[in-house]
């Protein structure tokens, strides 16, 4: 017979069964529950019955369960202190390894227990464009494990969240520090810390990773993403009251979601970072003037996150006096940088300017215009751009607004012919872009899109300072594509917006359309390229 416990595998054989001590004096049988029912059995006359012996079986390997059992918990016991011991030496050891003082050597290698730690660059799905496709470790390092035995109800419970006016987006936060923090239209005052068994865990575990962080200098922002439809668009902790040198800690709680990491510098690069329950990850203040992060939307997560984001928070700089007035006016300040002028209804009107401003020596103008037929009244900036960009078209196809004709898709076509025809051949150093107008919910709409996108789509063949991107092509041959609402916004009842992840692919695509033609130079070389993208791309 064979029996397997926990682990431990044992044979049990019949020709070496012990030997039967039921006929020992009674002294030597008080106390074992085993040789009482032995008795009992043979003072029933059933000694050498076939069931006796399988009753005694039975009984020696229930005792020998038991002995094994208690052994196996008094082990498990004796790992968990040893690992919570280890833990604690680890993350010492990790300070000292990842983040060398600046005088360290630097050719220290981690040690092999610091397999948990996350390296990023495994997590990475995403790596668009040159450069060097590793995240380095000061824009993002991960520390798994290390606050997974705290539970998100218990963070969600104790945290005095504020009220409803400290809400961001479906975010809700919470602010505590000595110093007050603000950013973009956020002013935090200060507050005390709030004494629970959740910060206090929190903020002796971050000690212990890093001997520099204290309370007195961090201040900590609680954000709680409801679901995975509540996000942080791209930004960058680049306020200038988040102390130079200093890192910037976030211990993440409850459902995993995906960081993503974006250089605003250079070549678009993209790095994507898993963080699930109890981690935490670090980044140092000074990388955030280089690289933008984004917590991303994901419609299939349906249970919170908390995130605890610790900033080392300084006085704001003192203002400035006011110069003294001069007579003379002050001198512009001249730029070598060439312009793009990015002009779009709602559906982009959220892409960053600085995915633009990353193509070759180029800054990027952005425009909110809801209706083509507005386009006119921007002519007299054509002539100083180097490209222009427009995304706009549904409004004109969908709405009577504002008493404005509702057109079909020919109707626009034939007056987007005539006047891109004449601002491409008035404008003929500058590069015009045409971004395809996407489908919408609506079949009796997209039917004029398509119309409307065929006839743009051939325009561009023919004058040669005006390309077509095709996003709408873009979009249906991507891996989005597959389920209508990985690119339609479910909650938009007018279905024209796009999702995030729809928008950051269209956005992807018109900056490589732009970077493409920053480099190719000279606009009439183009002669009309249609983009439905990475098919022709470099
Ligand atoms: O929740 C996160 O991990 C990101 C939070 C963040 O970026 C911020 O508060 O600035
Ligand atoms: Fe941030």
């Amino acid at each position: 017979m064979l029996i397997q416990l926990g682990g431990l595998i044992e044979l049990v054989n019949p020709s070496t069964r012990r030997p039967d001590r039921t006929r020992q004096p009674s002294s030597k049988r008080q106390g074992s529950n085993e040789t009482q029912h032995r008795s009992r059995y043979h003072s029933e006359g059933k000694k050498d019955s076939p069931q006796n012996k399988d009753f005694l079986e039975i009984r020696s390997l229930l005792t020998n369960f038991q002995t094994n059992f208690q052994k196996e918990i008094i082990d498990l016991k004796s790992n968990l202190v040893s690992q919570e011991s280890r833990l604690a030496t680890k993350l010492t050891a990790l300070n000292e390894k990842v983040w060398p003082p600046a005088n360290a050597a630097s050719d220290t290698t981690p040690q092999d227990d610091l397999a948990d730690w996350l390296v990023t660059n495994s997590q990475e799905e995403t790596s668009a464009g040159e450069g060097d496709p590793t995240l380095p470790t000061s824009v993002c390092q991960v520390v798994s494990d290390c606050f997974e035995d705290l539970k998100i109800e218990d963070v969600t419970e104790q945290i005095p969240f504020s009220d409803t006016n400290s809400s961001s987006r479906g975010r809700k936060l919470a602010y505590f520090g000595n110093k007050g923090y603000s950013y973009g239209t956020h002013r935090h005052l200060p507050r005390p810390y709030p004494e629970c068994d959740v910060m206090s865990k929190v903020v002796s575990g971050l000690s212990v990773i890093d001997s520099g962080f204290n309370t007195a200098d961090f201040s900590c922002l609680v954000t709680l993403y409801p679901d995975g439809r509540t996000t942080i668009p791209a930004h960058s902790d680049d306020e200038s009251q988040i102390k130079g040198g200093s890192k910037i800690w976030t211990v993440s709680f409850g459902a995993t979601r995906v960081l993503e990491f974006v250089r605003k510098t250079g070549s678009l690069v993209e790095h994507r970072v898993a963080v699930k329950h109890g981690s935490v990850y670090c980044m140092s203040a000074d990388s955030q003037s280089h690289w933008s992060h984004e917590l991303i939307y994901d419609p299939t997560i349906a249970t919170p996150r908390v995130s605890l984001t610790f900033r080392h928070i300084v006085d704001p700089p003192p203002r400035q006096p006011a110069p003294p007035i001069e007579n003379a006016p002050p001198k512009q300040q001249h730029t070598s940088k060439q312009k793009i002028l990015f002009i779009t209804d709602s559906v982009l009107n959220s892409t960053p300017e600085f995915l633009f401003n990353k193509v070759n020596n180029h800054r990027c103008i952005k425009t909110r215009n809801f209706y083509m037929t507005d386009i006119p009244k921007y002519e007299s900036e054509f002539k100083h751009c180097s490209m222009v960009l427009l995304s706009m078209g549904i409004n004109d196809m969908s709405c009577s607004r504002e008493g404005r004709p509702h057109m079909s898709g020919s109707t626009l076509a034939n007056w987007a012919s005539k006047a891109l025809t004449a601002y491409c051949s008035r404008s003929r150093n500058t590069t015009f872009i045409l971004n395809s107008v996407l489908h919408t919910r609506h079949s009796w709409l997209n039917m004029e899109v398509d119309t409307f996108n065929s006839r743009m789509r051939h325009l561009a063949s023919t004058i040669p300072n005006l390309n077509f991107v095709d996003s709408h092509a873009m979009l249906t041959q991507s891996n989005l594509a597959h389920r209508v609402d990985f690119v339609l916004d479910k909650h938009d009842p007018r279905g024209t917006h796009l999702t995030h992840e729809a928008k950051r692919l269209v956005a992807h695509g018109m900056t490589r359309a732009c970077q493409h033609f920053a480099l190719s130079g000279v606009p009439s070389s183009c002669n009309g390229l249609n983009f439905p993208f990475l098919k022709t791309g470099r």
